[in-house]
């Protein structure tokens, strides 16, 4: 794997005596790539922070690493300026106003195509290369340009803002254009996803399909790009590991005397940044103080303000203005023996953010917009002791998971400074039933579970492992908890294990009896969603009667009515005739190939040849296909190509049955690739199972029919000891 980004995981530093040496990069990019470039064989490439210096490819820790040089001028115009001066404020809502410089953007330009080319280099043939960040948006579209043989994943580490404010950028379609070159596009939050994918539809009109962006390529072809969220962590154990070093935990006491031992110590850890409402949480603070709710006598602020992007004009503005604001606070509030703020602008490396983690007993987190804000987690895994309070913006991506924190709106003053007084003062039993919850929710996903669900998405090569996830069995819980749940299950590869004669397939006996347990409960119904049609699915499924059918990709609909529903027109009665002919005399051609009838359509077996034969079949296909009745649907399945004179898929299908039952929430599982459409209607809260390997947009794998069956029978489980306790509360 070749992992792109602008920031390299060390800097190169020269002091002030002329000695040079490596040290830790600023952010949470690092914090985060580092522990999976470690684990990785790899090479990583990016900047090392410098201007006008070339280095040779090296070592460093474990990881190779690949600079790539940029000029004074670079570092002007595409660092400071585009990234940080026109893109970082505009994708952080507009917090601060971004400046348009068309110099910046032809240096943006110039720099992205040295990291595609310098990427397009270190990769070896049909490698996996993963860009990272806003510095580099251009690079996968360059990339598959320069390497069209390579698997391209990127993710953006910031918020992608909302259409009104993202179309702002002169640029606009030609970010969005970049983007797409890559395979998959992961984002912090769904809502960035849903942001991006709205863009693409308003500036290049393609289709959108829940997570999967179908982006049309010269020879008609569509490329499926999935569009999702992959929320960002940290390497969990490492922190942990630190935060019981007895060293550090005597640094952290250390910290509170030097501190006076106050009743409370508050920390905040930030990059020097206005997007980290620190003058929000000063302000707040300082009218606690003022109005006297709290006193220096018992609180301490620490404020961590790490050094960033120094040159930029707003940040340097910031600085000042901070500064200027502590001083008051301190000059107005604190007294001889106590300070109310001790601020740091400096950055420390993990150790000391470690003890400084454990020496606070409020953690404020007060972000106007952040990504993910990895300090938030950080605190929390470092927390071995349940005990802490966690103060946390909603603006923040960590907000979606770290629910058990005291939310807040940083620009609601007073609601912030009642939050901090609810923190001080909050009894230590909630304290540890909160900080529990929040363990458990950082410890589910850690830094190497992100990466694996980016890479396993973009790859959908990973070996599955046997057995249900621990994901997906509090998944599973979650949607048991629905409303009206439907449940909405593919049958070949899914159900039933994929045979040789598809009249043979049968689904397993673990399967069935689970869905017999879940259409006995109420508000809770199944569909089958086939590519079959529904006269052979109805054969091979036996379905329970209550059970809903689609077949054909949703052609055909039996939905609580005997009758079957289809009503092809005579304009696609022609079709089909034409298509029979062509299709038969390809197939009378060709030892193993044949053709299937569907009611909309036909499907070009190929599941008997070779590899390369049967893609040379289908190719000759398309072509005829394609020349005589350009209007058709085309389909590709596992080995089989499928033509539809109406113009249908699983999606379709899904939106049908959501109809029909009126569900609020929808588990859908399925294996093939036409199944992606249906993934691609799930929204957030509905739950999506891939079955096995293969790029998808469900957000949850398993291994095959066995684990389907079993996570079928855990969903009854769940939603029958749901239904059983209702029904005992309402019988009381
Ligand atoms: O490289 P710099 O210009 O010095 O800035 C440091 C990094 O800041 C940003 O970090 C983001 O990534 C974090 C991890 O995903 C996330 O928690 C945070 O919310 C983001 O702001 C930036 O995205 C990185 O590219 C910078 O390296
Ligand atoms: O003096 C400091 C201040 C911050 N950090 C680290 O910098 C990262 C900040 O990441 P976050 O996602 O919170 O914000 P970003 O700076 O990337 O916007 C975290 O891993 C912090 O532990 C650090 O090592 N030393």
């Amino acid at each position: 794997m070749v992992v792109v980004s602008n920031r390299l995981p060390v800097d190169h530093e020269v002091g002030p005596d002329g000695t040079q040496r490596w040290r830790t990069s600023p952010g949470g990019l690092v914090t985060a790539l580092e522990p999976v470039m470690r684990a990785a064989d790899g090479a990583w490439i990016g900047w090392t922070g410098v201007a006008d210096k070339e280095f040779e490819p090296f070592e460093n820790d474990g990881i190779s690493i690949v600079p790539v040089p940029l000029s004074g001028e670079e570092v002007e115009y595409y660092y400071e300026g585009f990234s940080n001066d026109t893109l970082w404020p505009l994708y952080h809502d507009v917090i601060a106003p971004p400046s348009f410089h068309r110099e910046w953007w032809d240096s943006y330009l110039v720099v992205n195509r040295r990291f595609a080319e310098a990427a397009a280099r270190a990769a070896a043939f049909g490698a996996v290369v993963w860009v990272h960040d806003y510095q580099l948006q251009l690079v996968p579209r360059m990339l598959r340009e320069l390497r069209p043989d390579l698997v391209i994943g990127f993710f953006n580490h910031i918020p992608f803002p909302p259409y009104g404010i993202y179309s702002q950028l002169p640029w606009r379609k030609q970010i969005l254009d970049g983007l797409l070159g890559a395979d998959v596009v992961g984002f912090q939050r769904s809502a960035d996803a849903g942001n991006f994918t709205r863009a693409v539809r308003r500036l290049f009109g393609y289709t959108t399909r829940g997570a999967v962006v179908e982006v049309p390529g010269d020879g008609g072809e569509v490329r499926r790009v999935v569009a999702r969220n992959f929320p960002v962590s940290i390497d969990v154990d490492s922190f942990v590991q630190l935060a019981k070093r007895p060293d550090i935990r005597a640094r952290a006491r250390e910290i509170r005397e030097g501190l006076g031992n106050p009743e409370t110590v508050m920390l905040g850890v930030d990059r020097l940044d206005y997007t980290k409402g620190i003058a929000h949480r000063l302000k707040a603070f300082g009218e606690l103080l003022a109005q006297h709710r709290l006193s220096v006598e018992d609180v301490t602020l620490v404020q961590v303000a790490s050094p960033s992007r120094e040159r930029v004009g707003p940040y340097m503005a910031l600085r000042d203005e901070i500064e200027l604001q502590v001083g008051r606070l301190n000059g107005d509030q604190s007294t001889i023996s106590h300070t109310a703020i001790s601020y740091l602008h400096q950055a420390y490396p993990r150790e000391e953010m470690v003890a400084f983690y454990l020496a606070a007993d409020v953690m404020l987190v007060t972000a106007l917009r952040d990504g993910m804000n990895l300090v938030a987690k950080e605190y929390v895994a470092c927390r071995v002791d349940n005990d802490g309070v966690l103060v946390l913006s909603e603006f923040a991506g960590s907000s979606d998971e770290l629910k058990q924190a005291l939310l807040i709106n940083p620009h609601d003053i007073e609601g912030l400074k009642d939050a901090i007084v609810t923190a001080i003062e909050m009894p230590p039993a909630e304290r540890r039933r909160r900080m529990r919850a929040l363990r458990k929710k950082v410890q589910e996903n850690t830094v190497s579970d992100w990466s694996a669900s980016f890479l396993d998405t973009l790859t959908g090569r990973a070996t599955v492992p046997a057995g249900i996830p621990e994901t997906l069995v509090t998944k599973l819980r979650e949607v048991a908890a629905a409303e009206r749940l439907l449940i909405a299950l593919d049958f070949d590869g899914t159900l039933a294990p994929h045979v040789d004669r598809p009249e043979e397939a049968r689904a397993s006996v673990g399967a069935r009896s689970a869905i017999k347990r879940l259409i006995a409960l109420p508000e809770t119904r199944v569909a089958f969603v086939s590519g079959r049609a529904l006269v052979s699915l109805q054969q091979v499924a036996d379905p329970p009667e209550s059970v809903l059918l689609t077949g054909s990709h949703g052609v055909e609909l039996q939905l609580d009515n005997p009758e079957v529903t289809l009503d092809l027109l005579d304009r696609e009665m022609q079709q089909l005739e034409r298509l029979a002919v062509i299709l038969e005399s390809i197939a009378a051609r060709t030892e193993g190939v044949w053709v299937e009838r569907k009611p909309a359509g036909f499907a070009l077996h190929t599941r008997l040849l070779t590899r390369p034969a049967g893609q040379a079949v289908q190719r000759n296909a398309r072509s005829q296909v394609g020349a005589a009745l350009p209007e058709l649907t085309v389909r590709e399945g596992k080995n089989v190509l499928e033509f539809a004179v109406r113009d249908s898929n699983k999606g379709d299908a899904l939106v049908r049955l959501k109809e029909h039952t009126g569900a609020s929430v929808v588990f859908y599982a399925g294996d093939d690739v036409t199944d992606e459409d249906a993934f691609g209607v799930l929204e957030s809260h509905d739950l999506g199972l891939k079955i096995g390997q293969g790029i998808t947009a469900a957000s949850n794998r398993v291994r095959g029919p066995e684990e389907v069956a079993e996570a079928l029978a855990l969903l009854a489980d769940f939603r029958g000891s749901q239904a059983a306790a209702l029904l005992r509360g309402s019988s009381r």
